[in-house]
């Protein structure tokens, strides 16, 4: 290759950066149940998430932003199109490297915070002094250290979630999954655990899809929010917010993050406007 060729070769690998996750014209039609329609949930849509990036997925209620998650992780199957998950399709299960936490608080009552954590380590086998060591720090690192020995029943709703998330944090996953995660917290607990979940996506270089009805977590989270439009869901827009890696909810307060909002807002209104049926919705 001659000199010139490999600067615009490595040029180009800069400007493009490593796809960690390719999307490719899925849809996902459920099947009609017990005499009710079959049910057009999601796209045609097509997504790249990048390598390491902090990507949020809004829309209206309804538009197949769970239906999405759960094709990218390979709990549901797309009727057409493709997952692909570091270059390898996604099909049938769970792949090695991706880690899901969803809403409802999902730690096991009985079971303490230290083997709720240590429970997918356990079932993979890993050594009692690794498994440990990496339980003492998902623990550490989610701020569960002195509460280890307690049961979920014993913890606020934040502090489950943190749990929920210190579970997923102890697999190490390449890929983080997060479906509306907060949606059950109030105002400030939700933008301090944004706070958590900036620091633990900086450190451990993973990349995070997250489903949120809050425009504000994804303006203050995301490098990119993609909004969706009313069901069958599609992107209509995927907005860069070009916010530094290191940032925290103080970003709230500055102006970029107003204009970041109302765009999302001005976008979301007239999808959510027509996912309800509203008159005029759309010009
Ligand atoms: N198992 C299912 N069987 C039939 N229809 C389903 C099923 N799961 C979801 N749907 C329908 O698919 C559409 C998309 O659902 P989905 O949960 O993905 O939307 P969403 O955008 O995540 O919704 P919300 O914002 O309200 O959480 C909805 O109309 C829903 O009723």
């Amino acid at each position: 290759m001659s000199d010139s060729a490999a600067l615009h070769a490595s040029e180009t690998a800069r400007v493009e950066p490593q796809a960690h996750v390719e999307v490719q014209g899925i849809t996902r039609v459920y099947p009609p149940v017990a005499g009710n329609p079959a049910v057009h949930a999601l796209g045609p849509l097509d997504l790249t998430l990048r390598q390491g990036e902090f990507f949020s997925v809004v829309g209206p209620s309804g538009c197949g932003k769970s239906t999405l998650l759960d094709v990218v992780a390979g709990l549901a199957a797309p009727s057409e199109g493709t997952v692909r998950f570091e270059g390898k399709p996604v099909a049938g299960q769970v792949p090695e490297g991706i880690g899901v936490v969803f809403q409802e608080d999902a730690s096991f009552p009985w079971l303490t915070v230290y083997d709720n954590v240590a429970f997918g380590l356990r079932r993979q086998g890993v050594n009692r002094g690794d498994l440990a060591a990496r339980v003492d720090y998902a623990v550490e690192f989610m701020g569960l250290k002195d509460f280890a020995r307690a049961y979920p029943a014993q913890l606020s709703g934040g502090m489950r979630q943190r749990v929920c998330i210190a579970r997923t944090l102890v697999l190490k996953p390449r890929l983080l999954l997060l479906d509306e995660p907060f949606g059950a917290l109030d105002q400030q607990t939700r933008l301090l655990m944004g706070d958590e979940v900036l620091r633990l996506w900086r450190e451990t270089g993973a990349t995070i899809m997250l489903i949120t009805h809050a425009l504000d977590e994804a303006a203050m989270l995301s490098d990119r929010v993609g909004v969706m439009s009313s069901r069958p869901g599609r992107f209509i827009e995927v907005l860069e917010t070009g916010w530094p890696r290191e940032r925290d909810s103080r970003i709230v307060s500055e102006e970029a993050f107003g204009r970041i909002t109302s765009r999302l807002w001005s976008l979301l209104r007239e999808e959510s406007l027509a996912a309800i049926g509203g008159r005029g919705a759309k010009a």
